[in-house]
């Protein structure tokens, strides 16, 4: 298997058992641990399977520091969207494997499940972007702490907001041409971006922090707070709109 295939594989094997969790017995927050818990389970039983010697950043891991001299980072997402995957009935929420590689610095493979649609994207084969509708431009958001900077981007590029719950979600919503940007601030680990940001890269998409500048991965603090996914041709308008 090649890295994405590993990366494709691990994002299948969490929706297998996300799936039946979520139509259990469990509700609220017990639902959401065992999801955590669970999808965990399932992308480093892949990992460990196919890919022993590499290093992982997962947000249901504890960190280890081996990471920051690895030359290989597999960065996971077990289940983003806790929130909307715990409400039942809900598709916005997403499971998220990237591969991150000293050489180029950078995020090389990606795969983001979206469980609830049985489906899979990543980096290869690349997504292509729908053409875009007629209609005012649509900006991703947070359904549940939509940030202001956001609305007055919205506002300013005379878009309508789509609240959407997930960072994976938000950003294969740009992807699969539900929404032409996503903009967030206030809050977010490298983790909620790394694998949707790897695929809206290999479908071509622009992607960065708020102030335009490069998403750094792997780096020390697992912090990265803010993003921006969008069409190319409207990297310009939207940053702009930001600032
Ligand atoms: N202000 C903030 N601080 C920390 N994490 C945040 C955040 N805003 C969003 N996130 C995280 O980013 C992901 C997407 O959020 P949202 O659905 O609101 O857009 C969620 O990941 P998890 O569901 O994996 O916890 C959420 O916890
Ligand atoms: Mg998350």
């Amino acid at each position: 298997m090649n890295d994405v295939q590993v990366a494709v594989a691990a994002a299948r094997a969490a929706a297998e058992v996300l799936l039946p969790l979520r139509d259990g017995d469990l509700r609220d927050g017990a639902l959401g641990d065992a999801g955590d818990a669970a999808a965990q389970r399932a992308i480093a039983a892949v990992l460990a399977a196919h890919r022993p010697g590499d290093a992982v950043l997962s947000e249901e891991a504890a960190d280890d520091p081996a990471r920051l001299t690895a030359d290989r980072v597999w960065v996971v997402d077990p289940l983003d969207g806790t929130k909307e995957y715990r409400a039942g009935g809900r598709h916005d929420w997403a499971v998220h494997v990237a591969l991150w590689e000293r050489g180029p610095g950078d995020l090389t493979v990606g795969a983001v499940g979206l469980p609830a649609l049985g489906e899979v994207l990543a980096t290869d084969p690349a997504p292509v972007v729908p053409p875009v509708p007629a209609g005012p431009l649509r900006v991703a958001v947070s359904r549940s702490r939509a940030p202001e900077v956001a609305r007055a981007a919205a506002a300013a590029l005379d878009a309508v907001l789509v609240p959407l719950g997930s960072a994976g979600y938000k950003t294969l919503a740009v992807v699969r041409g539900e929404a032409d940007a996503y903009v967030h601030a206030g809050g977010m680990y490298q983790w909620d971006s790394a694998a949707p940001v790897a695929v809206a890269r290999a479908a071509g998409l622009w992607t960065s922090r708020l102030d335009g500048s490069p998403l750094v991965y792997n780096a020390q603090d697992a912090w990265l707070p803010d993003l921006v996914v969008c069409r190319p041709e409207l990297a310009d308008r939207v940053l702009a709109a930001v600032r």
